[in-house]
This record gives C-alpha cells, structure tokens and sequence, in this order.
C-alpha cells in the first residue's frame, strides 16, 4: 500500500491560548516553548497495517475535491456520475473498503451485507435516511455525513423560490418561450412583510430565517425543541398555529417515520387560502396527491418542489408517472415550480462538502477517528507522535455488553497502553488504544487475539 502521505491537522497549530504574557516571561521562553511543544506533538502519518490497497467507490457525482484527497492519499478511487440500484451495488460492492454516496443511492441491509469488506460510509449531503444506519453501526461500519455545508445554497434557492412564487415568473416566463405575452398584476405580490413559515429551524432553517428578514419577510417557525429565534423570529408551538398564519410555508425537516406525510389533506387545509407550500426537505414529507388536490381548488396559490417521494438515478431519466402516478398531473398545474433535487448543488456547496466528508472518511481510515458519525460512538485520541515508532493503534469496534474491555486489555496487557478511550452507542461501541512497543512480528499476533474476543465486530490494527 502507498503510504499516506498528507498529515490530517487533528492538534491543530501547536501555540495554544497558554502562551500568554502571563505564562511566559520573555520571548525566548515562549519560543523554546514553542519549539518544544512542536516537537512533541509532531503526529506520525498511521495506516492500516494489513497492507491491503484501499479501494473506495465515488456515485452521484462526488466533487473532484473529493477524489484528489483520496488519491493524495494512496487510495484507489472509482468515480461514477449517477447512482447506483441495490443489485448494481450489491454486484460491486465486496471489493471497496469505502462507499461515497449522495442522496440517492440506497445502502440497505442487503447491501451492507455484501459489502465484506466495506469499513465506512460518506453521505456527501446532508441527508442519511439513504443509509440503514443500524444496521451499518452493527456491522461496524460508521457513516459520515456533511451536516451544513449546504445549507446556505438550500436557503438561497428557497428565497428565489418565494420571490418566483409570489411574482409567477416562472408561469410567465413559460408563456414567453411559448411567444404568449402575458402581463399582469394580479395575484402578484412583493414579498415585503409577508409571513414565512420556516417548519425545522436547525442549519438552513435558521440560515433562511435571517435572509428572509433581510428582505422584510416576518418569521414564524416550528421546531420539535425549544431554539434560541434569530432577528426577530418568532417560535410558535404547533405546526397548526404556523400554517395557519403563514403566507409561506417551508419545509426543512430530516425523512423519518414522524415526518412521512406530516402535510397532508389535514394539513393543506389548515394553510390560509392563497398560501404557498415550498418543499426542499424530503419527498415523503408532503402528500402529493393531497397538494394536487389543494393546488387545483385554489386553496393554495402555488408550490416549488424540488424533492420527490421516487427520484430518478441519473440525469437524463423520465421524471413520469412510472416514477411517481401523479407526475404529469403535478407538471400541468400552473404556478408549479419542480426542479430536479438541486437544492445543495452549487459549486461551493459540493466542493465544501467534497473536502469535509473525504477529510472525516481519511480521519476515520487512517487514524480510526469517528468523530462526526451520525451512527456510532464518537471516538478519537490524540495522536501518535513521530517520535514514537513503535505505537501501535488498536482500533476495537465491538458489541456494546458486560465484560468486554476486561477481556481486550488482557490482550493488551503484556504492553503499555499509552492512551485509551472507548464509548458507545445504542448496541455498539468502540474503543481506541494506543500501545506502546510493539514489535512487528507482534502486530499480526494482537490483531488476530483482538478479533478473536467473543464480542468483536472489527479489529483495525493502524501503525
Ligand atoms: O441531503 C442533502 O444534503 C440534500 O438533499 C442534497 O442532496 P444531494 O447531494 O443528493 O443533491
């Protein structure tokens, strides 16, 4: 295996808030100190020790930014553009020790259970409801996600989509590509003053909030715990009072079992007549047929959609009623906008989010930091430094019951655990060792002791 070769700033600059004036005397104190400290905390480059070249497996068209940290790294890199459907991936999969996915690709039980080698998940989005996160953390595999690095490209869509909404623009730019000129004020508003109704205010709710205020918007919002407003937001306590007193409504809510259909009929109803719907969350969470209904009476005066309960795989696929029974009905109500799920898809989100993930997947890699996993304990150490070449880092992911860590510092007992931390989560945890001395012929030896507790899921060994 190529060694990796770029160092990953886990102890961040070494002049830490103790250089004070106070703490030293001169500046030759502070620069011997200074000298020192850098000495010491000079991390050593780890990799896993069973030499095996990594093999990760890029779909949907993850940022180049992403590829070159990898390749930097000695991995091995196939990239793809589209995603992939369970069989495809249940074929490929068993030979790639990692998986970078966006909001399309489906990582199901079966597929985990192909993936004999696979050791971790990047969502390169926000969204991880693609990924059956139990089932990944129980065969020990942390997924990593990025949690805002698009979330202002979603809030700057939503505030077109309000201004596209409430000025039909979109309706009258159709007409003109179809040479109908067709001007008119009514039922064309400004924006100023109106009430946005933000449903979730967590990263891009919030974000949207203070744009939305820049433009005279008055915000109410909806949120399942109690959050500090920003401007002069305002939280009400029920979905109920939001939609009932909200011009526009919008929807920033994770795909879980509680928000499948959370609009409906019921819902759609309880929206004042001439109100909007925006949807930039998840597919499920609004009832579309319901929102058919409501769009084609009056009561509501528009919507943008830009997620869908069944979304194609790649572009260039047929957005038609295979994919979802009511997609021409939907295409042929006026003042309907629908995009293709390009919320997150700028150039500056995808290249954060290309840099953010591929860092958390080589941390975790290389260093056997879960730090930012949205399914597993959270585990890190500080590093091995160069000066110790003889460390060895055992990485220990386990079933989480009685017992265990007696029986892995058995193990590890002949040696000196320099440093060690474990956690866990639900029915799994982790455990992180740094032992000192250990021979090279001694390192396949404590790999094989490790995984042969009674309560192994996956041993790394990282040297
Ligand atoms: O989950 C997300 O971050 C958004 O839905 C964007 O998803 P995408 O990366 O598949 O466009």
């Amino acid at each position: 295996m190529t060694p990796a070769v770029s160092i990953p700033q886990r102890t961040g600059p070494a002049v830490s808030a103790s250089y004070s004036p106070t703490n030293a005397t001169s500046i030759h104190d502070r620069m011997n100190r200074r000298d020192s400290v850098n000495a010491i905390r000079m991390p050593k480059v780890l990799h896993p020790v069973d030499n095996e070249d990594l093999r990760l497996l890029l779909l949907e068209n993850i940022s180049q930014e992403a590829v070159k940290t990898f390749r930097d790294q000695g991995f091995h890199v196939d990239h793809m553009t589209k995603a992939l459907s369970e069989d495809e991936l249940v074929e490929k999969i068993g030979s790639y020790h990692a998986i970078g996915i966006r909001s399309k690709t489906k990582i199901t039980e079966r597929v985990i259970k192909a993936a004999s080698k696979l050791l971790v998940v990047g969502c390169f989005c926000i969204g991880t409801n693609q990924v059956d996160l139990d089932t990944a953390a129980k065969a020990g595999i942390p997924v990593f996600n990025s949690p805002f690095s698009n979330s202002r490209s979603v809030a700057e869509l939503v505030i077109s989509e309000v201004i596209a909404l409430s000025r039909q623009y979109f309706q009258r730019g159709f007409e003109m590509r179809e040479g109908i000129w067709n001007k008119q004020s009514k039922g064309c508003w400004e924006i100023r003053g109106k009430v946005l109704g933000i449903v979730g205010y967590g990263h891009i709710g919030s974000q949207l909030s203070v744009l939305s205020e820049a433009m005279g918007m008055r915000v109410i919002f909806y949120d399942v715990v109690n959050l500090m407003p920003l401007g002069s937001a305002r939280q009400v306590e029920s979905l109920s009072a939001l939609l009932e007193e909200a011009d526009f409504v919008t929807l920033h809510v994770p795909e879980l079992p509680e928000t499948t259909n959370m609009i409906g009929a019921t819902e759609l109803a309880q929206m004042k007549k001439g109100a909007y719907l925006i949807n930039n969350a998840r597919g499920k969470v609004v009832d579309i047929p319901a929102l058919v209904d409501a769009l084609k009476s009056g009561h509501l005066a528009g919507a943008a959609l830009d997620v869908y309960p069944s979304e194609p795989g790649s572009n260039g696929a047929p957005f038609d009623d295979q994919l979802n029974s009511w997609a021409s009905t939907l295409r042929s109500i006026p003042n309907v906008i629908l995009t293709p799920h390009i919320g997150g898809s700028t150039e500056e989100a995808q290249r954060m989010i290309g840099e953010e993930v591929s860092s958390a997947l080589v941390r975790y890699l290389n260093y056997g930091s879960t730090v930012g996993a949205v399914n597993f304990p959270e585990v890190d150490l500080r590093a091995i430094t160069a000066e110790q070449p003889d460390h060895v880092r055992v990485c220990y992911v386990h079933n989480n019951i009685p017992g265990v860590l007696r029986q892995v510092n058995e193990v590890l007992s002949p040696y000196n655990v320099e440093k060690q931390y474990s956690d866990s989560k639900s029915d799994v945890a982790y455990l992180m060792a740094d032992i000192a001395d250990v021979s090279p012929t001694d390192i396949n030896r404590l790999r094989e002791l490790i995984s042969k507790t009674s309560s192994n899921i996956l041993t790394r060994l990282l040297a």
